[in-house]
């Protein structure tokens, strides 16, 4: 009793001590390692586990890196961040063990190194019940594991072959003979086009067609992550980067495309920074994952695209030169839909087939008039455009066959109403049409509203949309319809910028700059 010393600290020192005496004698083995993560002592107890983990004797396992010689051990975080973990399950090769690490610290409390004990060699005799629970645990995470790997090798496959790529023009005959070209080879791609002239699905051909066919596809479109994710979605997390979900690092986009094709949709929108790193990447085939300082090689041919000009935006100094001659090696053009509006026909055949059967729907066919009417459209959202308004008229009809009234236009072959004494083409009866869009495009000989807006069907939203009494000069209308449409498109979009340039057939920073002129359509 006298013994037990008084002052709060020796107390706890004492226990400490006893703790760990406690501890080394009854644990099943002990081991010691120093700062470099060296294995620097252990126990005759321990000397039994090293046949199961592949030693013959201690000379062969003292001195080495605890990570090389006991797989899946902890000591080395232990270290690392001078936090226990006092009880722990410890899987590997040896078998399952129930095991403590504790960080040893010198006489100033810097970590010094850990020391490790098995407590339990056969947790699964002693620990019944609290082991059961942590195979089914581990079984549970084993399969979700497996689900979510199938369901990305799913997605990293190919959705298009070059075949799937509609058209017998000659500028689609032409885009589909370079893309098998470029499929042979193996540098860097640029796919250019305005949107919705099918970049992605050339992209997803092109991989398709090539020697890498069989690893992953991996896209990501850079407009769509926020820029302060950018770098580590590319090159990924170093383990022990980050703390929380990040802890245990993660691979970029990069390390999942290994061995395959990376598509980088809408590269213009790159920010500067990043721009000279992808160009490391590009020229070296390696990376370093955030926070590390270890370079990871990687094969991965890239595949990018963009709807801007990117000479323009190399001329403005938005771009990198050295950048845009990598990217630049295997260029293709796609036309737009107005440069091979012959191609029309054939691609309402296979969207209205394609929006049926994704639909379980009835087929429906386009009448003679309609496709007469659509052929005269500019469409400057492309072929998405094109999908979008047949799948609404698809939906607004009843009737097998489509007319140009399901798609809010007239027959292009028809003489003009007016002519006929009718109502003037403005206020031509167009269910559901923007109303300023349709009187303004109507004057610019084009029957339609905005791009990848060709019917709206609440007119009690376009009618707040649009202002009380219409501007008289050109510039003022046009202003005002550009403003109404981007509108519109927040609201339809829920205020989702990206996806409402998408809609708007604009590139995100077009978008960005447009809302400068219009704050009060910014803070909505
Ligand atoms: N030639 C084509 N044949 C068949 N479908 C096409 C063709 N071109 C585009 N499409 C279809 O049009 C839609 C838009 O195509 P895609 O996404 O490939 O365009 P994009 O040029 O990548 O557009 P963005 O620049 O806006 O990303 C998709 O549904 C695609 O399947």
């Amino acid at each position: 009793m006298n013994d037990i010393p008084q002052d709060a600290d020796a107390v706890l020192r004492l226990a400490a001590q006893s703790m760990f005496d406690v501890l080394a004698s009854t644990a099943q083995g002990a081991m010691v390692v120093n700062r470099a993560h060296r294995v620097v002592w252990i126990s005759e107890g321990y000397k039994r586990f090293l046949p199961a983990l592949g030693f013959r004797d201690e000379s062969e396992f003292v001195g080495r890196r605890v990570e090389e010689v006991v797989p899946n051990t902890l000591m080395a975080q232990v270290i690392d961040t001078g936090q226990p973990i006092l009880v722990d399950l410890l899987t590997n090769k040896a078998g399952t063990f129930l095991v403590s690490r504790l960080p040893l610290r010198g006489p100033g409390g810097e970590v010094i190194g850990a020391m490790g004990m098995v407590l339990l060699d056969h947790p699964e005799t002693t620990m019944q019940p609290l082991m059961n629970k942590f195979a089914c645990l581990q079984a549970e995470l084993d399969e979700t594991r497996r689900q979510l790997a199938a369901e990305q090798s799913r997605n990293r496959r190919s959705k298009h072959r070059i075949i799937d790529f509609v058209g017998a023009s000659a500028a689609a005959v032409e885009v589909k003979r370079q893309a098998r070209r470029v499929a042979q080879a193996d540098a860097t791609v640029l796919l250019l086009g305005e949107t919705g002239t099918g970049k992605e699905l050339l992209a997803h051909a092109i991989h398709a067609a090539s020697r890498r066919a069989g690893k992953p596809l991996v896209s990501v479109n850079i407009a769509a992550v926020p820029e302060t994710l950018l770098e580590a979605e590319f090159f990924g997390v170093a383990p022990g980067a980050y703390t929380g979900a990040e802890r245990k690092g993660r691979d970029g986009k990069f390390r999942l495309a290994d061995g395959g094709t990376l598509f980088l949709d809408e590269i213009g929108d790159m920010p500067p920074a990043l721009q000279a790193k992808l160009l490391r990447v590009l020229q070296e085939q390696e990376l370093e994952p955030l926070g590390s300082n270890e370079v990871v090689k990687v094969d991965v041919r890239v595949i990018a695209a963009t709807s801007r000009d990117l000479e323009a935006m190399v001329r403005r100094g938005e771009f990198r030169a050295d950048l845009f001659y990598r990217l630049h090696v295997l260029p293709i053009r796609l036309p737009s839909l107005r440069e091979r509006a012959e191609d029309i026909e054939s691609l309402v055949e296979v969207l209205l087939e394609d929006i049926a059967r994704r639909g379980g729907l009835a087929p429906k066919t386009l009448s003679a008039a309609a496709l007469r009417a659509l052929t005269a459209r500019p469409w400057p959202g492309n072929v998405r455009e094109l999908r979008n308004a047949l799948e609404q008229a698809f939906l607004m009809s009843d009737e097998a066959q489509l007319e140009p009234r399901h798609f809010g236009l007239r027959d292009p072959g028809l003489p003009m109403p007016c002519a006929l004494g009718a109502e003037p083409p403005h206020a031509i009866a167009m269910p559901g049409r923007l109303a300023g869009a349709t009187e303004a495009t109507a004057a610019l000989g084009w029957p339609g509203s905005g791009p990848d807006l060709p019917v709206l069907h609440d007119r009690t939203e376009d009618a707040a949309l649009m202002p009380a009494s219409t501007p008289a000069t050109l510039p003022a209308r046009k202003a005002e319809l550009e403003r109404a449409a981007i509108a519109q498109a927040l609201h339809r979009t829920k205020g989702n910028r990206m996806a409402a340039a998408r809609l708007l057939a604009i590139s995100r920073a077009t978008l960005y700059e447009k809302l400068a002129k219009y704050p009060e359509l910014a803070s909505g």
